[in-house]
């Protein structure tokens, strides 16, 4: 046990559990050491079985646990800033979910903190990097053989939204994959957003606005357009199209299995993240604790995640205005110079 990374894990809903199963049974070089959990009898449900892990009803209680030596933050993203100053404070590397945190005065304050300490500890949980159809195509975009992107057009369709899911929520939470991926796949900045919607469908609950058309501007003159569609119904469903001056690659329709049968073909769709991204979040924090257990970061850090709530936050004034609305970041610090995004 000494020789693995002892992992604090905060929060232990839908994410926080399968986070706990995989850094118990799938990933090598780390165990949980702590969980929390304002609802301990979820935390001790998460955490059945385990050895030589604590659970705590507190999250800031859980990084002083013994055997901490790094956390995951799996917990709504309003607890998110509390717990990843509480983890610099403490010197904790911190893999934390997207989105880092909501709003962008809260993220650059985080941002900030790290970039006072001089290293970088933060990793943010934009697992799409880590996916391989993403991955490749980014590799095809970077060799530049297609030529320089000019579109991106993205699908998010989750079946349903859970409760609490609201208006905003279609933006900042879903759409925050898409702004990352988006940044990542094209090397640029977003500067602009757009939002646009149909008249809601039956199939949204209460008021919520779903779908939703967003369409961002980039610092070069690319558009990326994203439909989200949070109460489809009918499959979790995420696309992208690269269009470029010499070709276009499309990826999203795979990872799939087509059965035929009785005169017909049928092919399955995923149901929702945690089966189509299995394995990209499987390697996610697999590289999150390869990196920690060398003292690096690698993945997207607090950079992204600033920009992703700068961007977000564009959005949902977009949607609630109806007007473009400027992206406006604040200067990115030396400790991320460099670093892509
Ligand atoms: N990367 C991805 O694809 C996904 C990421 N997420 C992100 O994961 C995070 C958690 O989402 P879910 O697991 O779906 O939510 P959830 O609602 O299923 O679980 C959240 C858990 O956190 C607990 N909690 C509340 N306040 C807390 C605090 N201060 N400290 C510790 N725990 C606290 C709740 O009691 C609950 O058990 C969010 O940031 C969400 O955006 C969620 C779904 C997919
Ligand atoms: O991060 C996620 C959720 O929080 C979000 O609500 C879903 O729309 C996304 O598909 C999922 O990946």
């Amino acid at each position: 046990m000494g020789d693995l990374l002892g992992v604090a894990v905060l929060g232990a809903g839908h994410m926080g559990a399968d986070h706990i199963r995989r850094l118990d049974r799938v990933v090598s070089g780390a165990r949980v050491a702590a969980v929390a959990d304002p609802d301990l009898i979820r935390a001790r449900e998460a955490a059945a079985g385990l050895t030589g892990v604590t659970v705590h009803p507190d999250p800031i209680a859980a990084l002083d646990a013994p055997g901490v030596q790094a956390v995951l933050i799996a917990s709504p993203g309003p607890a998110h800033e509390e717990a990843l100053l509480g983890a610099f404070t403490r010197g904790l590397p911190v893999l934390c979910e997207k989105p880092m945190v909501p709003d962008s005065t809260g993220a650059l304050r985080v941002m900030e903190a790290e970039a006072r300490l001089g290293r970088r500890l933060a990793q943010i949980g934009f697992m799409r990097r880590y996916d391989t159809e993403y991955r490749r195509l980014k590799a095809l975009l970077d060799g530049g053989g297609l030529g320089r992107p000019l579109m991106l057009h993205c699908t998010h369709r989750n079946v349903s939204s859970p409760a609490g899911f609201t208006s905003a929520m279609l933006i900042n939470s879903s759409v925050s994959h898409e702004i990352d991926a988006a940044r990542w796949l094209l090397g640029q900045e977003l500067t602009a957003v757009t939002v646009l919607r149909p008249t809601p469908s039956a199939g949204a609950p209460g008021d919520l606005l779903d779908p939703q058309f967003v369409l961002f501007e980039t610092e070069r003159g690319a558009l990326v357009d994203v439909e989200v569609f949070v109460n489809c119904g009918f499959g979790y469903q995420v696309r992208c199209e690269a269009v470029c001056e010499a070709g276009s690659a499309r990826i999203g329709d795979e990872h799939t299995m087509v059965v035929t049968a009785g005169g017909c073909a049928r092919q399955e769709v995923a149901p929702d993240y945690l089966v189509r991204f299995a394995d990209a979040y499987d390697r996610e924090v697999q590289a999150w604790v390869d990196a920690t257990r060398r003292g690096e970061v690698t993945g997207p850090g607090a950079w992204d995640g600033y920009a992703a709530s700068v961007v977000a936050e564009a959005g949902v004034r977009a949607l609630e205005t109806g007007a473009r609305v400027a992206v406006d970041l604040a200067p990115r610090p030396a400790l991320y110079a460099g670093g892509g995004h």
